[in-house]
This record gives C-alpha cells, structure tokens and sequence, in this order.
C-alpha cells in the first residue's frame, strides 16, 4: 500500500501563460480533472485555486498542470478567477491522486477535503489603520504631541491601538488626519501568534522514557526512506510526554507537526498539556471551530506559520507548507475510519502523506490495532515500547465478577461484589467510574402484553430509550421520537417496558445504591458541546465527584488521579459476537478504560462482569498478557483469511428501491469474473440493512494485499449497469467490519 516514489518534479512554480489549457480538478464525482483556459492577467501556476464554471455552478478547483487533452475549443472555458490563497503544493497534489487512486474515488472529491470551500480561503476584512504622511500639525497641544511620540518610524498602527499606546482619545488622531499629519489606509491584521519553544518546559523523563525519545528521534531511517514508529506504551506511561519530544525535535529542525486525536473530546486536555510543555497554543482543526479559527489555520499552516496542530482526522488534508511530523494519537481507534464518499483510514493515508512529505509517522497506543502489530512485528513499522507506567506506578490490579455465581438483583445490573467495590472506594474518599458503551437508558423498549418492539422506520435498527429527555433515539440516523405511552400495536397503555441498561440507567441504579455519592453520566449525547465537556472532565479530575458512569466517551485518553476503581458493566457486548474485530476492539476499550485506574499516588483495581470468564481473550486481559492476545489474534486472523492477511473491499449497494437495490448487487454478482486469486462473496444485508431510509447490500471482496483487488473492483465496476434513481454504488478498501 505504499506509494511508489513521486516522480521527477517539474518546475511548478512557473505561471502558465494566458490562454494555456491547464487541468483543473473540480469537485464532482468525475474520475480525471477538466480543462480550462487560462485568462488574460491572471496568475496562475500548478497547484493554484481557481474559480471555475462547472454546468451552471462557479466551483471551487485546484489546478493540477498544463493539460494536453483534446478540447473542442467551442466547449473550452476560461478560468473564472484565481482565488487569492497558497497553490496547493505538489506533495499534496500527489497525495491526493493517490489516495483517489487507492481509495477507488474520485480524485476532486479527494481535493474538495483540502480545498473545502470558498469561505475557508478568505481573508478577515481589512482594517484601517494609520500611519505618518506629513509635517507636525501648525497648532500643536500636548495630547498631539504624545501621539507623535508614539508614532515616529514608517509603522501602521490601528487607530485605537494607537490612542491606547499614547494615553489620547481616538479624536486626537482624527485631528492629525485632518491636518494631514498622519493618513489612513487599509491593512491586512495578522493574528498575533507566539510559536512554540522546543526547550520551554521539558519534562524529565524517567530511563525509559529516554531510550523511547532516543529511539524515535536518533535511530529512524537517515536516507528519507519510509519512517514509521509504532509507540507501544502501557496507560499511564508518557506516551504523550515521549512524542511531545520528537515533536520538540521536528520544531528545532524548523518543521511542522501534527497529532491526530481520534475524539473532539481529547481535545481539550491535551492542548493545555501542549501549551504547558511549549508555552504556546497549537492550532486546533475539528468541527468544533468557529469558521474564523478555521480560516486561521489553513491559511496559517499553509504560510508555515503555525507549526503544530492538533487536530481530528480530517486534519490530515490541511495545506502544511512543510510536514515534518505525523502523530496518530490512539491509532487502534475505529473514529479514524471515514465512511462517507471518500472511505479512507486516516492512520494508513498519514502513512502515505509521509511518504510524499518526507516526514516521519508516529502511531501511539496502550493497545495498537492488530494491523500495526503485525506490520510492526515483520519490521515495515519500528517498534518503539514502553513497558512500565510513569513513576514507577502499577498497572491496575485485575479481575473478572462472574456473573453466572455473582449476579445482580433482579432489574438491577451492579453485581453484589461490585457494588462492595464501590462502597469500599466511596469510604476511603477515591474515585471509580462504571463504564457501559451504551448510550441512553434502554437499548430495547417493548411491549409487555404483545412483545411490539420500537424500531427506526430509516434503520434497521431498535430505537433506544432516552429518560433524560423523554424520547425514543435512533442511533444512526438520528430520529427522535417523544416516548409514547400507549404501545402502537396493541394499543395497551402503561404496557412499555425498557429492556436492557443503558448509562442512563446505570446512573438511576448508582443513585438508589449510592444516594449520597456525587455522580456524573459522561456519554457524548449529553454533551453540551465542548466547553461543558471540558469543565466536566475538569471537576472529575479536581475530585468533585465520587461516581461517574460513562461510555467510550472517558474509557480513553484522560487522567483522574483520585480514580482507583474502574467497573465494567458488561464486557461481552463485544465477546460475545464471534466477530474478530469485535474482540479486538472490546480488549481494546476494555484495556483503555480500566487504564484509568490508579494513574496517581493510589492503586487501581478494574473489575470486570462477564458471563464468559473463561474467554481466552479476557484472560489474556486480565493477566495484562498483551502479547497473548496478539498472538492468538493474528492466529485466528491468518486461519479464517481475514486481514491484514488479505484484502478486503466491500461494495455496498444502497437506494430507497429495495428490489432495485437487490437486483443491482446480483448484476454485479453475475458479471465479476474474479481470478483465482480474488473472491466476490456476497451480496448479502449489509451490517445495517437500512440506514437513513436506503436498503443496503454488500458484496465482499476477498483478495491479495497488493494492487491487484483494487484494479479488479475497479475494471469490474467499470463495465456494469450503470444504476438508476438514487441507487448509489459506495466502495470501502480496507472496511471495518470483518461480516
Ligand atoms: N517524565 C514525566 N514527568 C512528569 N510527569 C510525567 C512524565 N511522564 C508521564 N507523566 C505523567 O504521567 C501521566 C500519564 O502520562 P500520559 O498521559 O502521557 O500517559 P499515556 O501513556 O499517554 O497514557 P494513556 O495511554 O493511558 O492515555 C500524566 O499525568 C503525565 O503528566
Ligand atoms: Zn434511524
């Protein structure tokens, strides 16, 4: 999956001349770019952002290079106009073909990422400012005089800047334009911005530590061959401290830096870390931003002026003028896959943004994705480890509650041992958190006298039962319904019943159990928006609460020093399931979040309730046996032919038509003739059947990791139907889901 080298780079830098034809990529679902003309005056060179007519839309496109494709010179249209913004550079012109090429996309679409919208290229207003013009004013007065004092070299200042700066009222300065002593004019403010300092405030760091920095730092690749480090360090063990030095390092080579976070809600924290160890605050890019933050920082990054960012996946297409450094932050995380239009990996694609940049490419996790393990393990990635936490401090102490010996009462989910936990925790004045990934009160609501069962009617997918606001939610397309009170089946009323917990419920159970402890439900659908969230998981940290119930949303990434106790409600939502990625992720979570135990002066205990605690995988969790783990995943992996042995590519057929939507999956059944090498399974119901109001079908493709599954999907769809209606065809290299 590696990109070949780029080839020979011409000079791009050169404007093309008026009337050159030069390919434009525009945002449409086209597989190669469009001609244009170049117009008198204008300045365009390869990389440039243009304005173009595309049918009877101005859309914003991206010049690739002179084009020599044949155009009927009637058709041929000019550029409308060149967008005044940096040329998108050549590197991240490859990356984007590559990526369109790898991902079975079309390219524009691929380029829209970068180059997004128009608002994002432009400019804050100007504002007026003044300046020197002339001779000291006939009738001079004292307050005239400061502002002179202030103003004595070729500099523009703002007017109330400057009146500040003297000591006047801003009609001081009115009074010397008038009598020609300054001028105005309009300026272009830059945000003011202090770069961060690579030797502000390091940390010491402990033995380890050290040989980890030594080993990413000194010992990666020196002839700007691929450079990839996984950073395998146990929680608690300044994973973040460890990159924060090559970070340190890219900054003194002059570099830019990016670390990818996997949730808006890590954010937050680890800016104050970066802000702390360098005395300056990142740039930050996710969707929480306001628009102006937004422009700032693509502008900024593309000018070389901000030099670090800290950022979601979609990051990873901003404009760096020159990328030194690429951390993915928790890189096992599922939130780096993107589903929409362009299906890509961010972690996979930072690898091959690298390549093109010549950067180096950090991956940093408590458990890495089997895929990073096994890449790591046949030498393609370095394995960087750190075995110990900080300070010497243990892991958590482990163990399983069976709940088939030990189960809770009846419409109740703590079992007896649990719940002794808990009390035990809340008298000696700790922390414990109940962890259960589910969101909501119930995953389930029914009808007690017909068994009615509420489903989406876009998803196929049961609507879970909110208290809090009183509604039936679906999870995947975001229907909300009021909670009825009378079943629409049967028409009983007072018959509805929830099935199942969710946080909501753990919390109700917390609160009868624990009446007088101080409880939190963190779960990301009551979250009102960033800021509560970070003042939130600010009173946790400063110990203003004694309980906290939550889902993924704090099983990660943060630290509690008074936690000691981690309980997990469930643990075979995901054992459960025989779904290999399923396991994965689930030892995963369930490492992470019990990783939040005993991180400061005081041990931590994780207690895990399971119906299966004889499951190999859990075992191998209990006994804190990563390796374990790994070695009987990739086991299984290698036997069933899963990847990263194989390739898969799924094919998802989807439209409002069901039998349309079946019908075209067995079109393009009948007419894939695969090689020996490649297998078309399916179609069957995709994971979600429907989603949004679309059925859905999946081909699977089972082929040889190299180019080839990809060429053979793309001849093949190719030369199919065309489809219909709102039937869209959508492609995912490398997809999440195994089934
Ligand atoms: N060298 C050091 N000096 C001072 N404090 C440190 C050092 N190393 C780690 N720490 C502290 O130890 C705690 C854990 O470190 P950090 O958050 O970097 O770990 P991590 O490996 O990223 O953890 P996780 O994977 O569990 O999120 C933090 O509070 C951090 O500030
Ligand atoms: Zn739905």
């Amino acid at each position: 999956m590696l990109p070949s080298s780029p080839s020979a780079p011409i000079d791009s830098s050169q404007p093309h001349a008026a009337g050159t034809n030069v390919s434009v990529m525009v945002p449409a679902p086209m597989p190669t770019a469009l001609t244009y003309q170049v117009a008198e005056g204008q300045n365009v060179v390869d990389g440039s952002i243009v304005k173009v007519p595309l049918g009877k839309r101005l859309v914003l496109g991206t010049v690739w290079g002179q084009s020599h494709d044949e155009v009927n010179p009637k058709r041929l249209k000019p550029i409308e106009a060149v967008v005044d913004a940096p040329p998108i550079r050549e590197p991240l012109r490859q990356f984007i073909d590559w990526v369109a090429d790898w991902t079975l996309s079309a390219p524009g679409m691929v380029a829209r990422m970068v180059t997004r919208g128009e608002e994002l290229m432009q400019r804050d207003p100007p504002v007026t400012a003044v300046r020197r013009a002339g001779d000291p004013p006939e009738r001079m007065t004292p307050a005239r005089q400061k502002v002179l004092d202030v103003i004595t070299g070729a500099d523009a200042y703002t007017k109330p800047g400057l009146a500040d700066l003297a000591g006047v009222s801003t009609a001081v300065i009115d009074g010397l334009v008038k009598t020609g002593t300054l001028e105005t004019l309009q300026v272009q403010r830059e945000p003011g911005r202090i770069e961060p300092d690579p030797d502000f405030d390091p940390r010491t760091l402990t033995e380890g530590q050290a040989d980890a920095v030594h080993a990413l730092i000194a010992e990666g690749p020196k002839d700007g061959s691929l450079d990839v480090a996984l950073l395998e360090g146990v929680t608690g063990s300044g994973k973040t401290e460890v990159y924060f030095e090559a970070i340190a390092n890219t900054l003194r080579q002059g570099r830019q830096a990016l670390i990818l976070l996997p949730e808006i809600a890590l954010t937050a924290a680890l800016l104050d870390r970066f802000a702390e160890r360098f005395g300056a605050m990142p740039g930050e890019w996710h969707s929480g931003i306001t628009p102006k933050t937004r422009r700032q920082v693509w502008r900024g990054t593309a000018e070389g002026k901000i030099k670090v960012v800290i950022g979601a996946r979609s990051a990873l297409y901003l404009p760096f003028e020159d990328i030194g450094l690429i951390i993915i932050d928790e890189e096992h995380e599922a939130a780096y896959k993107q589903e929409e239009w362009v299906s890509y990996n961010a972690r996979d694609m930072a690898i091959v943004r690298a390549r093109f940049e010549k950067a180096q490419v950090i991956l940093a996790s408590a458990t890495p994705s089997v895929e990073s393990r096994i890449n790591a393990k046949a030498g393609r990635y370095r394995h960087v480890p750190l075995p110990a936490r900080y300070a010497s401090r243990p892991l958590p102490s482990l163990a399983a509650i069976d709940l088939r010996r030990t189960p809770p009462e009846r419409g109740m989910w703590l079992s007896p041992p649990l719940v002794e936990a808990v009390n035990d925790t809340l008298e000696r004045g700790e922390q414990s958190l109940l962890f259960l990934n589910r969101r909501g009160y119930a995953p389930l609501t029914l009808c007690r006298t017909c068994g009615h069962r509420f489903e989406c009617v876009m998803c196929s997918a049961w609507l879970v039962q909110h208290r809090f606001t009183q509604t039936l939610n679906c999870h995947h397309c975001g229907h909300v319904e009021p909670m009825p009170t009378v079943c629409p089946e049967c028409g009983n009323a007072n018959t509805l019943v929830p099935s199942g917990p969710g946080v909501e419920r753990i919390a109700e159970e917390v609160a009868t159990r624990f009446p007088d402890a101080r409880t939190l439900v963190l779960s990301s659908d009551m979250m009102g928006g960033p800021k509560r969230l970070k003042a939130e998981l600010e009173a946790v940290a400063g110990g203003e609460v004694d309980i906290v119930v939550g889902t993924q949303l704090v099983a990660k990434g943060h630290n509690f020093p008074g936690l000691t106790l981690v309980g997990v409600v469930d643990a075979d939502v995901g054992f459960g399931q025989g779904d290999p990625r399923a396991v994965e992720r689930t030892f995963q979570l369930l490492t992470q979040v019990t990783g939040r135990a005993g991180r400061a002066e005081k041990p931590g205990i994780g207690l895990i309730q399971t119906h299966m605690p004889d499951h190999p995988v859990l075992q191998a969790l209990l006994a804190h046996d990563a390796e374990r783990f790994y070695a009987l995943e990739e086991a299984a992996r290698q036997r069933a032919h899963l990847p990263p042995f194989v390739r898969f590519v799924a094919v998802i057929v989807s439209g409002t038509d069901a039998g349309a939507v079946k019908a075209h999956a067995n079109h393009l059944k009948a007419i894939a003739r695969s090689p020996e090498t490649i297998d078309v399974l399916g179609p069957v119901d995709a994971p979600l059947a429907m989603l949004r109001g679309r059925h859905r079908q999946r081909l699977l493709v089972r082929g040889p990791r190299g180019r080839e599954t990809q060429s053979f999907v793309k001849a093949w769809l190719a030369k199919s139907d065309r489809t219909r209606g709102d039937m869209r065809i959508d492609v995912d290299v490398d997809p999440q889901s195994f089934v």
